[in-house]
């Protein structure tokens, strides 16, 4: 009998990069409720269409999207909205829990020696905060770039911090097309293919859509990552 065929693979993956807020973390939702409260207190509502283009940036640049989109220019500077945020932010972020899948994704690739790192639009101190529970796992990265460091002149959609991730493999080998990106932003998603890199897409389910066409592929949650196409040892694999 004919062996079932395998599908096709279409990219030999060597290298992985991940995001983190949304993506590895359960972090979002702290944004929302602090950005939502922000705007109670000027009688407006926060909702998706202004959280899909603040996720995955900068914290400076997301608060310029935030005072232009809500009308607050000359009520309140993005230094002020990014001081209030810290406040409420900084008792939230130590609670961070992993999104589903990630845990056993990152074991599963270090388990068979595929590079990983972080590339995240957060300053290094909230990484340092949001990842306090997980340190055992997070230091199965081969490193981890923060939104705050110097080489990151541009944030995301620019593909600065993920070609600055890439470089600090130091593989000279390693090509940007076989490099996997995984994000939860459009932003993200845009700066991957900016940078050469195929990118799965891990929405939240209460981003539109029509946010989430350019991604090479679209998952519900990590759990659901399909190794073989992608040309990563599977889970059942000896490789
Ligand atoms: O998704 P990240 O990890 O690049 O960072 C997200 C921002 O800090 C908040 O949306
Ligand atoms: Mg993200």
């Amino acid at each position: 009998m004919m062996a079932a065929l395998k599908p096709a693979v279409t990219r030999q993956i060597t290298h992985v990069l991940f995001d983190m807020d949304g993506l590895l973390l359960d972090t979002e939702k702290f944004y929302t409720v602090v950005q939502e409260k922000i705007l109670a207190d000027y009688g407006k509502t926060f909702d998706w269409s202004l959280k899909a283009k603040m996720m995955g940036k900068k914290a400076l640049e997301a608060g310029q999207i935030f005072i232009q989109d809500t009308g607050l220019t000359g009520l309140l500077t993005p230094e002020e909205f990014i001081q209030r945020r810290e406040v409420m932010l900084h008792a939230m972020f130590p609670e961070s829990d992993l999104m589903p899948g990630a845990e056993r994704l990152i074991r599963h690739l270090h388990a068979k020696n595929i590079p990983m790192a972080i590339a995240t639009s957060s300053h290094r101190r909230h990484f340092e905060l949001k990842s306090t529970k997980h340190g055992p796992l997070f230091s199965l990265m081969h490193h981890v770039v923060t939104g705050d460091d110097p080489s990151v002149v541009h944030g995301k959609p620019a593909p600065d911090i993920f070609l600055v991730a890439a470089d600090r493999f130091e593989d000279p080998d390693l090509k940007v097309a076989n490099v996997l990106v995984f994000e939860d932003a459009p932003s993200g998603v845009a700066a991957a293919h900016a940078a050469g890199m195929p990118v799965v897409m891990v929405p939240d389910p209460n981003l539109a859509t029509s946010l989430c066409q350019e991604a090479d592929q679209v998952l519900a949650s990590l759990n659901d990552f399909d190794y073989a196409h992608w040309g990563l040892p599977s889970m059942s694999s000896e490789q």
